[in-house]
C-alpha cells in the first residue's frame, strides 16, 4: 500500500490541452512519471494540437474556486505550480486563493506564448503576474522570451541572462531559473539564481527534435514533483533539469506539428534510493 506521504500530492493550476502535450496534461503526465500525485485547478481549456492554438476559454472565477474549495479539503497540497493562466481575472484569482489557502512551495511558470504563436497570457494578465503572483512565488521559470519581457531588456548572451535573472529577482521573486531552451548553439544553458546563493549554470546537450511542446511546462511539474517530495529548492531543480535531459531524448512523433514529450516513467540515477516503488 502507497501512502500519502510516500506518494505526495502537487497541485498544477493551469489550462488544459486538448493535444495533450502541454499544460495541464503535460503536468498530470510529468508528476506521475516523477512519483508524485496530482490534483487540478482548470484555470481554461484550450482546442490546441500540435500544429497550434485553435481557441482558448478561461475558466469562470467561481469555478476556480469551487476547484481550490475541493482539491483543498480533501489534500494535503505539498506544492504546486500555475501554468496558461490567460487574462488579468484569472490571474487574480488564483493568487487570491494561493493567499487563502497559505501555499507553500509554489513555482509559477509564466506561460505567455505557446510554440505556435498564440498568446496564453494577455498584456493585463502579464501586469498582473507580475504585480501579484509573482511575490507569492517560491520559484519563477521564465523561457528567454518571457525574460526579456520580465526583466524589459533584450538577451542575447549568456550575460544577459544573468542580468536578466537578477532583474527579475529584484521583482520580488526570491528564486529564478531563466530557462535557455530558445537560444542558440549545441549546448542549451538554463541560469539559477537562488536566493543568497550564487547563481549557476545547469547544460544540456541540445536534442534536435520538433518534439519538444510542453517542454516548459514539463520542467515546471516536475521541480514541483520534487518539492512536494521534501527534496530542497536546489535538488528539486536539478533532479527536474536531469528528468528533462532523460526525456527529450526519447521523442515521439505523433501529430504533425510541435509533438509531444514522452514523459516516460523515471528514477534519478542520482537517487540513492529508497523513493521507488513497483506499479
Ligand atoms: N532542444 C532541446 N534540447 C534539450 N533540452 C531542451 C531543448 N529545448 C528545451 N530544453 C530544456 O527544456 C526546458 C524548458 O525550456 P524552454 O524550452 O526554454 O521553455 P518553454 O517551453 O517555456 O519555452 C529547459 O530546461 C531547457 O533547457
Ligand atoms: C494550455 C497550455 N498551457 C501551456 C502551454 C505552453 O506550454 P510550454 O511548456 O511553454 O510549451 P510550448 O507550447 O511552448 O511548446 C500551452 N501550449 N498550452
Amino acid at each position: 500500500m502507497i501512502d500519502a506521504n510516500q506518494y505526495p500530492t502537487g497541485l498544477t493550476i493551469a489550462g488544459s490541452d486538448s493535444g495533450g502535450g502541454a499544460g495541464m496534461q503535460a503536468d498530470i503526465k510529468t508528476m506521475q512519471a516523477c512519483k508524485t500525485y496530482s490534483a487540478v485547478v482548470v484555470a481554461g481549456l484550450t482546442a490546441q494540437n500540435t500544429l497550434g492554438v485553435q481557441g482558448a476559454y478561461p475558466t469562470d472565477l467561481a469555478v476556480i474556486d469551487q476547484q481550490f474549495a475541493s482539491v483543498m479539503a480533501d489534500f494535503d497540497v505539498r506544492a504546486a505550480k500555475t501554468g496558461a493562466l490567460f487574462d488579468e481575472a484569472r490571474v487574480l484569482q488564483v493568487a487570491k486563493n494561493i493567499r487563502h489557502y497559505q501555499q507553500k512551495n509554489l513555482v509559477v511558470d509564466p506561460v505567455m506564448v505557446a510554440k505556435g504563436g498564440a498568446s496564453l497570457l494577455d498584456s493585463a494578465g502579464i501586469a498582473a503576474l507580475k504585480n501579484h503572483l509573482l511575490p507569492l512565488a517560491t520559484l519563477l521559470t521564465p523561457n528567454l522570451p518571457e525574460a526579456e519581457l520580465l526583466a524589459d531588456m533584450k538577451i542575447s548572451t549568456r550575460d544577459d541572462m544573468v542580468t536578466a535573472g537578477q532583474k527579475i529577482q529584484a521583482l520580488g521573486v526570491p528564486n529564478v531559473i531563466v530557462k535557455g531552451g530558445h537560444g542558440e548553439g549545441a549546448v542549451i544553458y538554463d541560469y539559477v539564481l537562488l536566493e543568497n546563493e550564487v547563481g549557476f549554470w545547469l547544460e544540456g546537450q541540445k536534442v534536435e527534435t520538433s518534439s519538444k511542446h510542453g517542454t516548459g511546462d514539463t520542467l515546471s511539474a516536475a521541480i514541483t514533483s520534487f518539492l512536494a517530495q521534501g527534496d530542497s529548492l536546489r535538488k528539486a531543480i536539478e533532479k527536474g533539469h536531469r528528468y528533462m535531459n532523460a526525456i527529450i531524448g526519447q521523442p515521439l512523433v505523433i501529430g504533425h506539428g510541435h509533438g509531444p514529450l514522452n514523459h516516460g516513467q523515471w528514477s534519478d540515477p542520482a537517487d540513492e534510493g529508497g523513493k521507488d516503488y513497483e506499479f
